[in-house]
């Protein structure tokens, strides 16, 4: 981004990417009425405030794409402490943001760096030169099974819509995913795939056999039941 109002609630918490008269460096309208152009201009005018100095050591065409992949990635699993030392954290996709993801995770000091791909091809490239510690095939149904539960958190960087529940499972209890993929098809999670039993919290309940069923509909309709009545179907089948 080049300018915002600099005035408004998320200007004045430092979010201006949220302000109402934000310009983005592209395509954006600029106080001025023209259209901003991004990288395609040799030139660009921006607040001082946007405009970050890199240091001498960070190639500039190897440091460029971290200002949007980069960005995106870096912020969302800062918030979240995704990489945190010592942590499980498994990166979906190795494309633009997923091998900055890892490189991310890898400088936070996580304690393991997962690569979770469709792509047999990028085994190689996650272990031997991004340094990732393990690369999950996500069509092998094997390689998923011994990864499930061990993850604190996901950086999904998939741009398709593939679905969310064989890479649910890979998460422990309170596990974190990060979408980051702007598929063109809506995703669908199921609500079941996001329940976990870990602090083994269960209702309170009056079981009764199958005969009393009738009562305890007419018990339930005054509201009388603490909380729940529970059939035990199994062992009225067995007295009968
Ligand atoms: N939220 C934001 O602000 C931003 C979002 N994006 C979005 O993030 C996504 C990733 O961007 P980018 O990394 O540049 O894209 P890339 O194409 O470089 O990488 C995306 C990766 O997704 C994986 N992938 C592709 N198809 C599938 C599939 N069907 N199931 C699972 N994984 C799949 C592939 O990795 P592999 O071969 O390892 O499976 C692929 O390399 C895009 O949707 C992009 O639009 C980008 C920038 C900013
Ligand atoms: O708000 C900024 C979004 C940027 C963005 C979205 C999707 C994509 O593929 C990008 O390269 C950038």
């Amino acid at each position: 981004m080049v300018n915002a109002c600099r005035a408004c609630e998320s200007c004045e918490e430092g979010a201006e990417n949220y302000c109402a008269r934000v310009v983005l460096t592209y395509n954006s309208r600029d106080r001025d009425g023209a259209v901003t152009r991004g990288g395609y201009s040799d030139m660009v005018v921006a607040d001082a405030r946007f405009v970050v100095r890199f240091p001498d050591a960070l190639p500039l065409d190897a440091a460029a794409p971290l200002l949007c992949a980069g960005a995106t990635v870096y912020a969302p699993m800062r918030r979240h402490a995704l990489g945190a030392p010592g942590s499980h954290v498994g990166v979906i996709g190795l494309g633009g943001l997923g091998h900055v993801a890892v490189k991310f995770a890898r400088a936070f000091g996580a304690g393991k760096v997962t690569v979770i791909s469709t792509s047999p091809a990028k085994r190689e490239e996650a272990l031997e030169r991004l340094g990732a510690d393990a690369f999950v095939l996500s069509t092998d149904a094997a390689e998923m099974k011994a990864a499930a539960g061990t993850m604190h958190g996901i950086v999904n960087t998939a741009s398709a819509a593939a679905s969310l529940h064989p890479y649910l499972a890979l998460l422990k209890p309170h596990g974190k995913m990060i979408l980051l993929g702007i598929p063109d098809k809506p995703l669908q999670v199921s609500a079941f795939a996001l329940i976990g039993a870990e602090h083994g919290v269960a209702a309170d309940v009056e079981v009764i056999g199958a005969g009393e069923v009738n009562a305890a509909m007419e018990r339930l309709a005054k509201g009388d039941v603490r909380y729940r009545f529970v059939i035990d179907v199994g062992n009225t089948l067995k007295a009968d």
